[in-house]
C-alpha cells in the first residue's frame, strides 16, 4: 500500500485555506477516507473542523505572548519554536497512526495527512520551525504543498504576479511539489488564471487592458506607472518569461471552498504530485539526508580526534612538541586553550611534587613547562593575589 500523502495548505491571510481544509475533509469524509488532520496555526479561535493534532492543545498562544512580551507574530513563530521540539513525537504518533492495524482488517487506512498552517504565510515558511516540521513530515511521508489563492484578488495582473513570486520563493524555500488552488471560483473563475499560465500573450494582453484603462497596479490613472513601457513593463516581461519554466512544475487547479467545485480535480492532482514526490523528490531528499549523516560522522571524527589528543598530552609541553604555536581557530578551541593552560598550570605545580608519577608521552619536556609555569606566576616577584590564585590552582588539582 502506498504511504499517505502529507498536504500542507498554506497561503495569504484570507486567500480561504480554513474554509478550503473544511472542504477538502468533508469531501475526504463523504468518500469514506478519513484523513488525519493536523492544525499548525496557534492563533485560530476556532477551528471548523476536528483536528487530530492541535498546536493550541499544547501550546497556549496568548500565554505565550505575555510570557515573552511578544506581539502577535513573534507569538506564532515562538508557538511553532516550541510545537517543533515535539516533532518527533508528532512523526511517530502520524506513523502509528497511518499504518494499517491489522487487529482490524476491515478498517479503511488513512490516505492523507492535512495539515492547515498560519495565515502569517512567512512565519511558517521562512521560520527555522517551519523547515523542521516540513522537512520532518517529508522526511517520513510524501508531502505536497497546497498554495491558497484568492482567485478575484489575484485577477488584477500585478497582484497575479505577486502571487506567483510568492509561490516561487516558497517552492524554492520548501523544494516540495506544489499545487496552486485558485479558490473562491464560484466569484471568479480561475480560466484566466491558466490562460496567463501557459500563454505569455494573453497575460501582456491583459497587462495592456489595464494600463489603458488605468487599472494597472491600482495606481489609478496617473501616468508614468505604464506597465507595457519603461521599466515596469521590462520588468514583467522578465518576470513572466522567468515563470514560464515555474509554471511548468505546478499543477494548477481552480477550486470553490464554498461549493465544492473542483475538489475533485484538486485530488487528482495530489495524487499526481504525489507520483512526483516519489520520483524526484524523495531521492533528493535521501541524497541530502545521507550528507548530513557523513557530515554528522566527519564531525564526530573530529571531536573524539581533539578528545584523544587532549587525553594524551594535558599537562606535558603540548606546544613544543606541536613546533611553532598555532592560535585557535574558533571560539570553542580558544576556550578549550584556555582551560588547558589551566589544567597545565596545575599540573605543572604537581609536577614538582610528584613528578615520578606522570608518564606522559612527553613527560621529558619539562623545562619548557615550568618556564612558563614562572611566567604565568609572574616569577619575579608574585603578588600575594597571584600567591593565592596557584594556591586555588594547587588545591582544585588535589581534589581532582
Ligand atoms: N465566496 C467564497 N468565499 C470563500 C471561499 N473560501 C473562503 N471564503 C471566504 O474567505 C474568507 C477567509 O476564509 P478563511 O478560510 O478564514 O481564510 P484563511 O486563509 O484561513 O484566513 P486566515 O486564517 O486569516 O489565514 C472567509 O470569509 C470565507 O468565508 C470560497 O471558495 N468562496
Amino acid at each position: 500500500m502506498a504511504n499517505p500523502v502529507s498536504v500542507v495548505c498554506v497561503g495569504m491571510a484570507g486567500s480561504g485555506k480554513t474554509t478550503f481544509m473544511q472542504r477538502i475533509n468533508s469531501h475526504l469524509h463523504s468518500k469514506k477516507s478519513v484523513p488525519y488532520v493536523m492544525n499548525l496555526d496557534p492563533a485560530v479561535h476556532s477551528v471548523p473542523f476536528d483536528c487530530n493534532i492541535d498546536i493550541r492543545d499544547s501550546i497556549n498562544y496568548k500565554e505565550v505572548m505575555r510570557q515573552y512580551n511578544l506581539g502577535p507574530n513573534g507569538g506564532i513563530l515562538t508557538s511553532l519554536n516550541l510545537f517543533a521540539t515535539k516533532v518527533d513525537q508528532i512523526i511517530a504518533l502520524l506513523e502509528k497512526r497511518t499504518t494499517p492495524d491489522p487487529s482490524k482488517p476491515a478498517a479503511k487506512p488513512i490516505e492523507h495527512i492535512l495539515v492547515d498552517t498560519p495565515g502569517q504565510i512567512e512565519v511558517f515558511v521562512w521560520s527555522a520551525s517551519g523547515s523542521i516540521l516540513l522537512e520532518t513530515l517529508a522526511s517520513s511521508f510524501p508531502t505536497v504543498i497546497a498554495y491558497i489563492i484568492d482567485t478575484p484578488r489575484a485577477s488584477s495582473t500585478s497582484t497575479f504576479m505577486s502571487n506567483m513570486l510568492y509561490a516561487c520563493s516558497i517552492l524554492y524555500k520548501t523544494k516540495l511539489p506544489m499545487i496552486l488552488v485558485f479558490n473562491k471560483t464560484d466569484v471568479k473563475d480561475a480560466e484566466f488564471a491558466k490562460e496567463w499560465m501557459t500563454d505569455f500573450d494573453k497575460f501582456q494582453q491583459a497587462l495592456r487592458e489595464e494600463e489603458e484603462s488605468g487599472a494597472f497596479g491600482a495606481e489609478g490613472s496617473s501616468g508614468g506607472f505604464g506597465a507595457g513601457s519603461g521599466y515596469m513593463g521590462s520588468l514583467l516581461n522578465s518576470m513572466s518569461l522567468m515563470l514560464e519554466e515555474f509554471y511548468r512544475h505546478l499543477s494548477v487547479v481552480g477550486v470553490s471552498s464554498m461549493t465544492g467545485d473542483g475538489v475533485d480535480e484538486f485530488f487528482e492532482a495530489v495524487e499526481e504530485k504525489r507520483q512526483e514526490f516519489e520520483r524526484d523528490y524523495k531521492p533528493e531528499l535521501e541524497r541530502k539526508k545521507q550528507e548530513r549523516e557523513e557530515s554528522k560522522a566527519d564531525q564526530r571524527e573530529i571531536e573524539l580526534g581533539k578528545l584523544m589528543k587532549d587525553m594524551n598530552v594535558s599537562g606535558s609541553g603540548r606546544r613544543e612538541a606541536k613546533g611553532p604555536e598555532v592560535g585557535p581557530e574558533t571560539v570553542s578551541e580558544a576556550e578549550d586553550d584556555s582551560e588547558d593552560e589551566i589544567i597545565k598550570r596545575g599540573l605543572a605545580d604537581g609536577e614538582d611534587d610528584s613528578e615520578d608519577d606522570y608518564e606522559g608521552p612527553s613527560a621529558g619536556n619539562d623545562e619548557g613547562l615550568s618556564q612558563r609555569y614562572q611566567q604565568a606566576l609572574g616569577q619575579d616577584q608574585p603578588s600575594d593575589q597571584d600567591n593565592s590564585f596557584t594556591r586555588y590552582l594547587r588545591s582544585s588539582s588535589m581534589n581532582q
